[in-house]
């Protein structure tokens, strides 16, 4: 089990953010986690990185169990977490090799001196990732597409079992974000590949290998399942109380309004 979410509630001033959630992850299943603005998407993430923890309900990720020990750094290093946000932390003046390197201590900077191990491991992850041409290259020089994939990639360099990838298209154009998921496509095709969870408001980046959907309204678990049985007309018609169609081409979903 990767994760397991037992009737998971959570409280802030008397608001009701989420309310009994049940999603459990076995190894082997990649999941999409799709809500509109409010939902909870972020309040879910920020307890599987520990970073807040429920008012009610149990939680284990990657068999550490909440509540049971002090677990914060312990389980993040097992946990690779990308999302636009964290594109600006970067220190402008590194290059784009450092900030894949500084994964390795999940640093911002660097302040360790890496092992050849490290450094040959920061390479190969560009070279995956589509990034050699531009590994020497300041970071605050790169375009947004350039920056995720060099994050995605620094995020692998500590092997984590679990990746988070938090609206990573955010901001990407049609060639960028394609570009980006055929790298995402190809980690998720890999032997020892980690679990991935997916968070976007874009249907149509639904990658085949996303074999699980959660849709998240309003702080509650409106449907979960298979993916191909959770994207589609009927079950999105309701969720958006608007009439919808799902084409899906190529293996992937596309959204429409019924007119
Ligand atoms: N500390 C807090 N106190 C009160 N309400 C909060 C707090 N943090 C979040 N919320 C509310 O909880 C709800 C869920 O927020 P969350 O950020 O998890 O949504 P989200 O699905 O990630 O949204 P988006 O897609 O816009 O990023 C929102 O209504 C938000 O205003």
């Amino acid at each position: 089990m990767v994760l397991c979410f037992d009737k998971v509630s959570l409280q802030r001033d008397d608001e009701c953010i989420l309310q009994n959630i049940n999603w459990s992850i076995e190894k082997g299943e990649h999941w999409v986690l799709y809500g509109l603005n409010g939902s909870g998407k972020t309040a879910i993430l920020n307890i599987i990185n520990a970073y807040s923890f429920p008012s009610t309900g149990n939680v284990s990720v990657l068999g550490m169990e909440f509540g049971k020990t002090y677990l914060g750094e312990q389980l993040r290093k097992k946990i690779g977490f990308v999302s636009s946000s964290l594109q600006e932390k970067f220190y402008p003046q590194n290059n784009a090799f450092e900030v894949v390197l500084s994964g390795a201590f999940a640093s911002i900077g660097l302040y360790e001196t890496p092992t050849d191990e490290m450094r040959e491991k920061a390479i190969t992850l560009l070279e995956e990732f589509g990034c050699s041409e531009y590994a020497n290259r300041r970071y605050s020089t790169l375009s947004q597409g350039e920056k995720q994939r060099v994050l995605i990639a620094r995020s692998l360099m500590t092997e984590p079992l679990l990746l988070i990838l938090d609206e990573p298209t955010n901001g990407l154009d049609f060639l960028a974000q394609e570009k980006l998921l055929e790298s995402i496509n190809n980690l998720a095709n890999k032997r020892n590949e980690p679990t991935l969870i997916y968070v976007t408001h874009h249907l149509n980046e639904i990658l085949p290998v996303f074999n699980k959907t959660l849709l998240l309204k309003s702080g509650q678990i409106f449907a979960s399942g298979n993916t191909k049985d959770i994207i589609a007309s009927n079950v999105l018609t309701a969720f958006f109380n608007l009439s919808v169609e799902v084409k899906w081409e190529n293996q992937r979903p596309t959204l429409l309004r019924k007119l």
